[in-house]
């Protein structure tokens, strides 16, 4: 699957948008894994990562620049860190859109010490000059500081010491070809399983004190979108309905009670993308309908349908965007409960 066209910017009021909000800010540091063996799922990048690290580590090399791509909230950031706990070396912390000149770049670069993982969140982000810099930075642990300006600016070169960029995207697709080609390994972070949403959740209700049974963990991470973040926000939701309206321990019956209240359903839908899927369905047959006939007809506008609402409908598979408009599945019927008309167009769609 390809999310690079199924960017998701939600609004962070959304309890089940993949964008940190304030309060996972505020939180998230406490339960980020500290190491490999900590780190749930994720298995094939955990294997190859731990041979990069384990093979630098016994060369007593520094690491190979690492970019990991994936859809937010499925663990860069965590990784990251991770790498330099691995390889005992400090991490320095900055962003794509916090490098806007090249200078900024050389001054961070000039900084770094012998080993030392420099993590650069939103490179897809960062300035044309600034990009430029990094791929003799990377290549060569060299800059050149351009000292003046006109006719009189010379270029001075600078060595560094060797360093591990450790590069996070949700957009490997904006990148240069030039600048992934600098990088040794390319971990490409996928939707984690129910399963492993499970671990996730139990691990966290363990570092949070707070009391789960395994079908209430279960009942969380199926409605998680397969997103660790949201699962450890859905964990907190729960614990508060938990805690207010019974003794604070965690079971089915808790999580499913707790989640409707929030509107959260079974499959992890909430209040709009059911909006979304209900007008499409009772209103238009299933479709096909353009997408502005059918934000008008959720109230909504064009963009919030489209890149809030549409990338999870369309990841699971429950409606699909086709060159006549949008289209339910037969699975959205089903997840609705609601039966197709006759003759409405869907039967020739899906050939039901
Ligand atoms: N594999 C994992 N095991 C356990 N917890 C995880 C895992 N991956 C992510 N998490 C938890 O999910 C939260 C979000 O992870 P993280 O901040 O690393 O995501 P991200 O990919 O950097 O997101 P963004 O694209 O928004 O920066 C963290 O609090 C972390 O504890
Ligand atoms: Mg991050």
């Amino acid at each position: 699957m390809n999310w690079d066209d199924t960017t998701e910017e939600t609004a962070p009021e959304r309890l089940v948008g993949s964008v940190a909000d304030r309060e996972d800010q505020a939180v998230e540091a406490a339960l980020r894994p500290k190491d490999l063996g900590e780190f749930i799922g994720q298995e094939k990048v955990r294997e190859q990562l731990d041979l990069v690290l384990r093979a630098a580590r016994a060369r007593g090399a520094t690491a190979d620049h690492v970019l990991l791509s994936g859809a937010p909230g499925l663990g860069k950031t965590t990784l990251s860190m991770i790498i330099a706990a691995e390889m005992g070396a400090p991490i320095r912390i900055t962003s794509g859109p916090a490098i806007q000149h090249a200078g900024d770049l050389a001054a961070i670069l000039s900084s770094l010490q012998e080993g030392e993982v420099l993590f650069l969140d939103e490179i897809h982000r960062m300035s044309r000059p600034a990009e430029e810099m990094l791929y003799m930075a990377m290549e060569d642990f060299r800059v050149d500081v351009i000292v003046g300006k006109g006719p009189g600016a010379t270029a001075i070169p600078l060595e560094l010491p060797p360093f591990t960029l450790v590069g996070a995207t949700t957009r490997a697709g904006l990148l240069p070809p030039p600048l992934r080609d600098r990088f040794g390994f390319t971990a490409h972070m996928e939707f984690y399983e129910p399963a492993e949403l499970q671990r996730v959740i139990h691990r966290s209700a363990d570092l949070l004190d707070v009391e789960i049974d395994t079908d209430g963990a279960a009942e969380i991470a199926g409605r998680s979108r397969g997103t660790p973040r949201i699962a450890n926000r859905l964990l907190r939701r729960v614990r508060d309905y938990a805690q207010v309206k019974a003794d604070g321990r965690i079971t089915r019956a808790i999580a499913e009670a707790a989640l409707k209240v929030y509107e959260v359903d079974g499959r992890g839908l909430d209040r709009l993308d059911r909006g979304v899927l209900e007008a499409l369905l009772k209103l238009f047959g299933g479709g096909p309908v353009g997408l502005s006939t059918l934000a008008v007809a959720v109230g909504e506008e064009r963009e919030t349908v489209e890149e809030v609402a549409e990338p999870f409908l369309v990841r699971e598979g429950l409606l699909a965007r086709t060159p006549r408009g949008r289209v339910a599945t037969p699975a959205a019927w089903a997840h609705l409960g609601l039966t197709p008309a006759q003759g409405s167009g869907q039967q020739d769609l899906f050939g039901a």
